[in-house]
C-alpha cells in the first residue's frame, strides 16, 4: 500500500469517533453485468463487519441502490447502517415519506422510461421507491447513447426530477438528496469526529466534496476526483479496510500492554517518569507531574509519544533494576545498558519548572532510539530540527531540546508530528553515550558538570536520604524500595505528596473505572508522611503539613470547608475531563484528567493528618506552631461537621452516607488532639472530652448491625467495608473486644479471595468489577495481628510481596484471578501499607 495512504490511514485510526462509510457497487462489490449479482467481496465483508463490533467506530453504505435490494444483495448485519437511493432512503418505511404528488411524479417516470426502452437491445431497468435506474450495460454502444438521450431529453429533464449519471446507468429519482447529504446526516446522527469516505462513481464525489477536517477520502479506480487518495479496485478496498481494523483495533485495545507493575518510576524530587521492562520511557508529564503528559504510550501507544532504546539486534532485556537505593533505572542486554534517571541538579539550584530526563547507553553494542515527544497528551503536533549537539522540539510552548552529540537523526514525519530515530553504534563513541532530554530549557551545549558527577549528585541524594532510615529486617530492601517510591511521589517544591504517579490506569481491565491520581489528597499524603515518620523520616512530613497549612489558609478560617484535594500546588482542581484522543491503557476508556471527588464531603480526612502531626511531635519531642493551628484547625472541623452524613473514603459517585470509618476517624483526630494536648502542651478545648466521647458512643451504637455480627460500611446498612475494621485500628473498640473479633472475621468472609483484599462488594454505580486493595490487605493483616491471628497476617503479607513488580513497586490493586496488578502506578496507598505492615511484623 502507499505509505502515504498509510500514513493516513493510522492517523484516522486514532480518531475518538470514526465513521467508516462506503459506496457499494464498484467500491465493496466489483462491476458485474447483471446488477442483481454483484456481490461484496467476502475479505471487505469480514473487515467491515469486525471494524462494526469495535467500540467508538460505526460503519455505513451509502448506496444508489433502493435500500431492499442494498440489503438482499450484501447481506451486510444489522450494524451497519445501510442507506439507499443515492442518500435518500434510510430506513425500509421510506416510500411513507413520499408525498403524493412524488409518488404520481415517480409512477409517471416508470411508464415514461418503460415506453422510451421498449424493444431497446439489452437495456435493464431496475427501479427503486423514488425513480428508477436504466441501465446500458449490456447495450450495443449505439442503443446505449439514443437511450441516454432520450432519457435526458425526456423525463430527466422534468420538473422535479433528478437525473443522475453513473458507470453505464442513469437513475431518475424525485428525491434531491445525494450521498453528500446522507453522509453529513450520519456524521452527526452518529457523532463521528471523522469520516473515513470510498467510493468508485461520479455519484460518490457529492460524498467527497461534504468531506473537511480530519476526513478521509479515497477513489477507487479511474476519473477525477475530489478525494484525496485513491486505489485502484475492490482487492484495494478490502486490503485497505483490514489494514484500518488491524490498526484502530491496536489502537483501542492497547498495542503492547505491560503489566501495570512491572513499570519502574524515575524521580528527581519534583517530576517523575515510567520506563517499561524494556527501557521505553511510556510516561512523563511536564513541566509538573499533574500536567499534560509529554509520553502517554502507557495510555496511547507508541503514537502517544514515547522516548525508546533497544538493541538492533532485538531481544528481550535480561534484566532490570533499580541502581542500589536510588531511583535510576538499569536496563540491561547483552552488549547494551541503558541507565535511566532524572537529574536533580535544577531542582537543588531552585529551579522546579526544569525537567532533565538522562539516557545513559553504554557497551559495546548497537542501539536504535526512538524519541517520539507529543507533548499535552499528544495534541499539539510538533517538529524535530536536527541542531548542534541534538534536536530541538518546534511546535510547543515549552522549550525542549534532546543533547547528544555526535548522534545523528533521521527525523520523519506521519503528516502530524515528527520522530527522530538513530542508530548508535556504541563502540564508535567510546562504549557510552548520553542522551539528554531538557525540559524547560533550550540549551544544546554542554553542561558545567559532566554527565556522571550529576549522576553520582542525583544518585547520592536518595541514597543519602535512604541510609538514615530505620529499616526492619524483615523484607528490608522491598521497604527501601517502598520508602523510595513514596518519597519520590513526595513534591519538593511545595511539600505535596502525590496519590500516585498516573492517570487512568484501570481498576477494571477494558473498563471506565479510570481516575487520575496525580495529586494530593490529604487522607494519601498524610498517610504517606506516617509511613515515613514511622521510618524515622520527619521532612516529608514537616514539608506535607506546611503545604496543609497552606491550604487551610485559603479557606478563610473553615477548615470544615476542606476539599479532599489539591493540586501539588495547593489550588483547587478544575472540573474533570476526558482525553478522548488516548484509547487507554489496553483499551480502558476513558483517560481522564482531573477528579471530581474534589467537590465531594469527606469527613475523614482530618483523621489522617491529626495522626501525622501526633506522629511529628512525638518523634520530634515538640509540637511548631503551625502544625499546632492545623491540628486545632482539624478538630474545629470535626466539630463542626462529624455529626454529618458524607461520601466517605471511597468517593463513590452516590448519596452521602453515615460512613462508619468517617466518624471513627473524627474521633481519631479529637483522640490525636487529647494526646497532643496532655503530650506536647497543645492548648486544649474543654469540648474535646465530651466530643470523642459523644462520637465512640454514637459509632458504637449505629455502626453495629445486631444480624450480621459486624460493623458495617454505613449507619444502618448491612454492605461491608474494609476501612470499618478502623473502629479497631484506631482503637476507639479495643481489639480484644469480640465485636471488633467478629468486624475481622466478616470482614474475611465477605471481602477477602485469596490474596486480595476489596474495598466493598456493593454496587457503587459504576459499571465493571475492580481488584483487591493492597491497602485494604494492609489493614487486613494490621487487624490479624491485633486479634492475636499473627500466622494470618505473615501470610497474607507474603501474598502483597508477590504482588511487587520486579523492581518492587505495588499499583493500587491486585487482580487474584488474572494474577495482575490494576490501577494507578505506583500507588502510595499500596506502598505505605507495606512499609506499616513489615514494621509491625518485624516486631
Ligand atoms: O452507489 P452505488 O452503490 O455504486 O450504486 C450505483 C449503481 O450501482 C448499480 O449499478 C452499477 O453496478 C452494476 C453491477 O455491477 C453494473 O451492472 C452497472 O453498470 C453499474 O452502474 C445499481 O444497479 C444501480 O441501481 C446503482 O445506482
Amino acid at each position: 500500500m502507499d505509505p502515504e495512504l498509510r500514513a493516513c490511514l493510522a492517523n484516522l485510526a486514532r480518531t475518538p469517533q470514526l465513521l467508516i462509510a462506503c459506496d457499494y457497487d464498484g467500491t465493496l462489490a466489483p462491476i458485474v453485468t447483471d446488477p442483481a449479482k454483484a456481490a461484496p467481496l467476502p475479505e471487505t465483508v469480514a473487515a467491515l463487519r469486525a471494524l462494526a463490533t469495535l467500540p467508538q467506530t460505526k460503519v455505513a453504505v451509502i448506496s444508489g441502490r433502493a435500500l431492499r435490494d442494498l440489503a438482499a444483495l450484501s447481506r451486510l448485519p444489522s450494524e451497519i447502517h445501510l442507506v439507499g437511493s443515492h442518500g435518500s432512503e434510510f430506513d425500509v418505511s421510506f416510500t411513507h415519506a413520499l408525498t403524493p404528488e412524488q409518488v404520481t411524479l415517480r409512477d409517471k417516470i416508470y411508464a415514461a422510461v418503460a415506453d422510451l426502452v421498449r424493444d431497446k437491445e439489452g437495456v435493464r431497468l431496475e427501479p427503486k421507491p423514488a425513480g428508477i435506474a436504466v441501465h446500458t450495460r449490456t447495450a450495443p454502444r449505439d442503443v446505449a447513447a439514443e437511450v441516454l438521450a432520450a432519457i435526458q431529453a425526456g423525463p430527466g429533464s422534468w420538473d422535479d426530477v433528478q437525473s443522475t449519471e453513473g458507470k453505464e446507468v442513469v437513475d431518475l429519482s424525485v428525491m434531491t438528496t445525494h450521498k453528500g447529504t446522507a453522509l453529513d446526516a450520519l456524521r452527526s446522527q452518529l457523532g463521528a469526529s471523522a469520516v473515513l469516505f470510498i467510493g468508485d462513481d461520479v455519484t460518490d464525489e457529492n460524498a467527497f466534496a461534504h468531506l473537511h477536517g480530519p476526513d478521509m477520502g479515497i477513489r477507487v479506480g479511474e476519473g477525477e476526483t475530489l478525494a484525496r487518495h485513491r486505489v485502484d479496485d475492490t482487492e484495494d478496498v478490502a486490503h485497505v479496510l483490514a489494514d484500518l481494523l488491524q490498526i484502530r483495533r491496536g489502537w483501542l485495545y492497547g498495542e503492547q500492554s505491560v503489566l501495570i507493575e512491572r513499570h519502574s518510576m524515575l524521580a528527581d524530587g519534583a517530576a517523575n517518569a515510567l520506563v517499561t521492562p524494556d527501557a521505553r520511557i511510556t510516561w512523563m508529564c511536564h513541566p509538573k507531574p499533574d500536567s499534560g503528559a509529554l509520553f502517554a504510550d502507557l495510555l496511547g501507544g507508541t503514537t502517544a509519544g514515547h522516548f525508546t532504546v533497544e538493541p538492533v539486534g532485538g531481544g528481550l532485556p535480561l534484566g532490570q533494576r533499580y541502581r542500589h537505593e536510588t531511583m535510576s533505572v538499569e536496563t540491561r542486554w547483552s552488549g547494551l545498558t541503558v541507565t535511566d534517571w532524572l537529574d536533580r541538579t535544577h531542582l537543588e539550584a531552585g529551579d522546579a519548572h526544569s525537567t532533565t530526563l538522562v539516557r545513559e547507553l553504554s557497551g559495546n553494542g548497537t542501539a536504535r532510539v526512538t524519541f517520539a515527544p507529543r507533548p499535552e497528551f499528544g495534541s499539539l503536533p510538533v517538529r524535530l530540527q536536527p541542531l548542534g549537539d541534538g534536536l530541538l522540539m518546534l511546535g510547543y510552548n515549552e522549550p525542549l531540546v534532546l543533547r547528544a552529540p555526535g548522534v545523528e537523526w533521521e527525523v520523519t514525519s506521519d503528516g502530524q508530528n515528527d520522530t527522530a530515530t538513530a542508530t548508535v553504534d556504541l563502540t564508535a563513541f567510546g562504549g557510552h553515550v548520553a542522551l539528554e532530554m531538557r525540559c524547560g530549557s533550550n540549551d544544546l551545549s554542554d553542561s558545567a558538570l559532566p554527565v556522571g558527577e550529576r549522576r553520582e549528585g542525583s544518585e547520592a541524594h536518595w541514597r543519602d536520604w535512604a541510609a538514615k532510615l530505620n529499616l526492619p529486617r524483615l523484607k528490608r530492601d522491598m521497604v527501601m524500595r517502598s520508602a523510595l517510591a513514596l518519597r519520590a511521589l513526595c513534591y519538593e517544591p511545595t511539600g505535596a505528596i502525590l496519590a500516585a504517579a498516573t492517570t487512568s490506569l484501570p481498576e477494571d481491565l477494558g473498563g471506565v473505572r479510570n481516575w487520575d491520581y496525580r495529586y494530593c489528597w490529604f487522607r494519601d499524603g498524610a498517610m504517606s508522611a506516617r509511613a515515613l515518620v514511622e521510618l524515622g523520616s520527619l521532612p516529608e512530613a514537616e514539608r506535607f503539613l506546611k503545604w496543609c497549612a497552606g491550604v487551610l489558609e485559603s479557606t478563610g478560617g473553615h477548615p470544615e470547608w476542606l476539599s479532599p484535594l489539591y493540586t501539588i500546588d495547593g489550588g483547587s482542581l478544575p472540573p474533570e475531563g476526558i482525553i478522548d484522543t488516548l484509547p487507554g491503557y489496553a483499551g480502558s476508556r476513558p483517560v481522564r484528567v482531573n477528579n471530581n471527588a474534589n467537590k465531594q464531603v469527606q469527613l475523614d480526612v482530618f483523621g489522617p493528618v491529626a495522626d501525622l502531626v501526633a506522629a511529628v511531635a512525638d518523634l520530634r519531642g515538640r509540637l511548631t506552631d503551625f502544625e499546632a493551628e492545623v491540628i486545632l484547625a482539624m478538630a474545629d472541623a470535626v466539630e463542626r461537621r462529624w455529626h454529618e452524613p458524607d461520601h466517605g473514603i471511597w468517593e463513590a459517585p452516590q448519596p452521602p452516607r453515615h460512613h462508619v470509618y468517617s466518624k471513627v476517624m473524627c474521633w481519631f483526630t479529637i483522640d490525636k488532639a487529647i494526646q497532643l494536648a496532655d503530650r506536647h502542651g497543645l492548648p486544649r478545648k474543654e469540648s474535646w472530652a465530651g466530643l470523642r466521647a459523644a462520637i465512640a458512643e454514637n459509632v458504637l451504637e449505629h455502626g453495629w448491625d445486631e444480624n450480621l455480627r459486624t460493623y458495617t460500611a454505613a449507619y444502618g446498612e448491612p454492605d461491608l467495608d474494609a476501612a470499618t475494621l478502623w473502629i479497631g485500628l484506631t482503637g476507639l473498640l479495643d481489639p480484644a473486644d469480640q465485636r471488633f473479633i467478629d468486624t475481622v472475621e466478616a470482614t474475611e468472609a465477605a471481602l477477602r479471595s485469596g490474596s486480595a483484599v476489596y474495598r466493598y462488594k456493593r454496587d457503587d454505580g459504576l459499571p465493571g468489577v475492580e481488584g483487591g486493595f493492597l491497602i485494604c490487605a494492609a489493614w487486613l493483616i494490621e487487624s490479624y495481628l491485633k486479634i492475636g491471628r499473627r500466622a494470618d497476617a505473615e501470610e497474607l503479607f507474603t501474598q502483597l510481596i508477590d504482588q511487587a513488580g520486579p523492581t518492587g513497586l505495588f499499583p493500587e490493586q491486585w487482580d487474584p484471578l488474572a494474577e495482575r496488578g490494576l490501577g494507578n502506578h505506583p500507588q502510595a496507598y499500596s506502598h505505605l501499607g507495606f512499609v506499616h505492615c513489615a514494621l509491625l511484623l518485624d516486631a
